[in-house]
């Protein structure tokens, strides 16, 4: 069985059904993301995998707990980073992480975590003075204070410059080494690429897709060819109704034409067979971030 394993998941607030059957499983040390467009409950769903919301049905077991009937338990393995870290204006991090270390059996120190999150300078300065940044680096800070097994990290790096952010992928990737498993909600595909060992899309209440970063980018099939050609109309007709061609564009003085994985190959040759040179050819692989915009589109 997962560690992680949600089945049927639905959630509404009032009238708005936001979850309407939320199915996923997250094996024992992988880091998993969650990406989905604004709203479509990644936040809902992680927060009732946590145990701080209830579920309207379906079932969660994390190793084994209902959240909700075994919440103390649970807690004991479960490190979580909420979105907006709310805590009171005048703490410190100093204070807030040794608060947050004095629930746990055998919490990391707080000097190290300050130093590992570069914090150490503002490690008396008061909440309300740090940074967005900083006050997001303290977040993931508290939530892996205790040691987890299992961490949850919503929006975890999206105030962070890139090198702050590297830093973070950096330790994530070391707890990761040491067996603790992830649950991320991010809206950065260069984020789930890095980091994740698999990818669930979340879009109108539905994982509508999951599998690895690469198995999702293959899936999206899309291939962009794009050249320079002076073309008439009729050619990019002709182009536009190739097999596995599903777009044709100009873009300045560039043609773009999407489609499938063959489609480049298709495209080439029916150039050639018109009699035309295309000049600065590029054939652009497949992104996560193409895949993404295909898959929630396609929902
Ligand atoms: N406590 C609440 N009461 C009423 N509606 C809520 C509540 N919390 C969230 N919602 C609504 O539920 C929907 C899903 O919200 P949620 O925060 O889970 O989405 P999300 O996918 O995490 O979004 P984002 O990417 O913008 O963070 C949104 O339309 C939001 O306005």
């Amino acid at each position: 069985m997962a560690l992680i394993e949600v089945r049927g998941l639905r959630k509404s607030y009032g009238e708005k059904r936001v979850l309407r059957g939320v199915d996923l499983q997250v094996e024992a040390g992988q880091i998993v993301g969650i990406l989905g467009p604004n709203g479509a409950g990644k936040t809902t769903a992680v927060e009732c995998i946590g145990g701080l919301r209830t579920p309207d049905a379906g079932t969660i077991a994390v190793a084994g707990l209902d959240p909700q009937s075994e919440a103390a338990a649970l807690r004991q393995l479960l490190g979580m980073q909420l979105q907006e870290c709310r805590l009171p204006a005048r703490i410190t991090p100093l204070e807030a992480l040794e608060l947050f270390a004095s629930f746990y059996p055998d919490p990391l120190p707080a000097t190290d975590l300050l130093g590992r999150f570069g914090l150490a300078a503002q490690a008396g300065a008061r909440f309300e003075r740090l940074s967005g940044g900083q006050q997001q680096r303290l977040s993931v800070a508290l939530a892996l204070v205790g040691r987890p097994r299992i961490a949850i990290l919503d929006e975890l790096t999206t105030e962070l410059d890139p090198a702050a952010r590297r830093e973070i992928w950096g330790y994530l990737s070391d707890l990761r080494a040491q067996g603790v498993t992830m649950l991320l909600v991010t809206h950065s595909m260069e984020e789930a690429a890095h980091l994740c060992d698999r990818v669930a899309i979340i879009d109108g209440g539905r994982v509508v897709a999951h599998g690895s970063p690469a198995d999702l980018t293959t899936a999206a099939q899309a291939q962009q060819t794009s050249f320079e050609a002076d073309l008439p109309e009729a050619m990019l007709a002709r182009l536009a109704e190739l097999p596995g061609v599903r777009a044709v564009r100009r873009d300045g003085a560039r043609i773009v034409i999407d489609g499938d994985d063959d489609s480049p190959q298709t495209v080439l040759t029916a150039l050639i067979e018109g009699g035309v040179r295309p000049a600065r050819l590029r054939v652009a692989a497949p992104t996560l971030d193409d895949a993404y915009l295909r898959l929630t589109e396609a929902s």
